[in-house]
C-alpha cells in the first residue's frame, strides 16, 4: 500500500486541563476529500491546527507524506491551510496578497508570478486581482484565501469553515471550486454546514467534545438503497448478519438503506432469495448520523 500523505495517530490536545481534542486518527489519501463534522466547540479547528502543524500536540504524531511534521519543518511545505479567519491584509491588493503568501512559502521572480497566475485561473480570480482585499465580498475574500493557501501548490489542503458567512450562491460557488482543486491533492475540510459534507467529502468524521463519535462514507459505492418483496423477518438483523453491511435501516414498504463495507456487486447475489427488486445508490443522510451521535 502506497504511504498516505497524511497520517494522524492517537492526535491529542489538552490545555489546562481542558481537553480540546483526544485520540483522533486519520488516513488521507490523494484525490480524497474527508470532512470534519460538528457542533461548535467539538474540537475541529484545534483537529486543523494539530494537522497544519500551527499547534503541537500533548499526544500522538502526525505525519505528511511519512515524515514526523512536528519534527520536520520541511514536512509543513506539503501543507496549504485556509485558518477560519482569512489572513488578508485589507489594505494590498488581491495579487499582492497572493504575492506576499507566495514569498512566505519561498517563491520568487518567475516562480512567483507563474504560480500566482495559475491559482487566480484556478479561483477565477482574474477580473478582482487589483482590487483591495477591504472592498472584497466575502465570497472573494475566501476565494483569495484559498488561493493564498494554494499558490506553493501544496499536496494537502487544509480548509476550516470555508463556506461560513456566505450566502447560498456564493457557497454553491465556492464548494464548485474547491472540488475543481481537490482531486490533484489530498483535502481535509471542518465545517458545520451539512450540504459542504454531502457535495464534496466521501467520508467524514463526526466530533463531539473533542472526540470522534462516527464515521460514514457518504459516497454512493457504500450507501445503497434496496427493494425486498420477501424480506424474511420483521426488522433488519437477517441484513446485518450478511457479510459487508454495517449498517441498516427499514424505510417502510420493503424498502431498506444499507451502509456497505464491501463492493455492492457481492451482495446482489445474497439478496436475490429475497425477491430483490430494486438495488439504487444512496447518498446517506448526514442529518440521521448527527442526530444519532451528537445530544
Ligand atoms: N486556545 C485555547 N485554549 C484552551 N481551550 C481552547 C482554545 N481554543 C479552543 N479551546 C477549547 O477547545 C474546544 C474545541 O474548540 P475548537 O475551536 O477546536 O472547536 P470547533 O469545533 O472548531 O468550534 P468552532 O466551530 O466554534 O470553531 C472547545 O471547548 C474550546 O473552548
Amino acid at each position: 500500500m502506497s504511504t498516505p500523505l497524511l497520517k494522524a495517530s492517537g492526535l491529542g490536545r489538552t490545555d489546562q486541563g481542558r481537553i480540546r481534542l483526544v485520540d483522533f486518527n486519520l488516513c488521507l489519501e490523494r484525490g480524497e476529500i474527508v470532512g470534519l463534522l460538528g457542533v461548535n466547540g467539538a474540537g475541529k479547528s484545534t483537529a486543523l491546527a494539530l494537522l497544519s502543524g500551527s499547534l503541537a500536540p500533548s499526544r500522538g504524531e502526525v505525519q505528511v507524506l511519512g515524515k514526523n511534521l512536528h519534527g520536520s519543518p520541511r514536512a509543513r511545505r506539503h501543507i496549504g491551510l485556509l485558518p477560519e479567519r482569512a489572513p488578508l491584509y485589507p489594505q494590498l491588493s488581491v495579487q499582492e496578497n497572493l504575492d506576499f503568501a507566495g514569498r512566505l512559502r519561498g517563491l520568487r521572480g518567475k516562480a512567483l508570478s507563474q504560480a500566482r497566475k495559475k491559482v487566480v485561473r484556478q479561483l477565477d480570480l482574474g477580473s478582482f486581482q487589483h482590487r483591495l482585499c477591504s472592498r472584497l465580498s466575502r465570497g472573494m475574500a475566501q476565494r483569495t484565501a484559498i488561493a493564498q493557501a494554494l499558490i506553493h501548490e501544496p499536496e494537502i489542503l487544509i480548509l476550516d469553515e470555508p463556506t461560513a458567512g456566505l450566502d447560498p450562491s456564493q457557497a454553491q460557488e465556492l464548494r464548485d471550486l474547491i472540488g475543481q482543486v481537490a482531486p490533484a491533492r489530498a483535502t481535509l475540510l471542518a465545517s458545520h454546514i451539512l450540504e459542504d459534507m454531502e457535495q464534496l467529502c466521501g467520508r467524514v468524521k463526526v466530533l463531539n467534545q473533542g472526540r470522534q463519535v462516527a464515521r460514514q462514507h457518504l459516497d454512493d459505492t457504500h450507501s445503497i438503497r434496496v427493494h425486498l418483496s420477501r424480506p424474511p423477518a420483521q426488522g433488519t438483523d437477517f441484513l446485518l448478519q450478511l457479510p459487508g453491511i454495517s449498517q441498516a435501516q427499514h424505510q417502510g414498504d420493503g424498502w431498506y438503506q444499507l451502509a456497505l463495507t464491501q463492493p455492492v456487486e457481492t451482495l446482489a447475489p445474497q439478496l436475490a432469495p429475497w425477491g430483490l427488486l430494486a438495488l439504487i445508490p444512496a447518498r446517506y443522510s448526514l442529518q440521521s448520523l448527527l442526530t444519532e451521535n451528537i445530544s
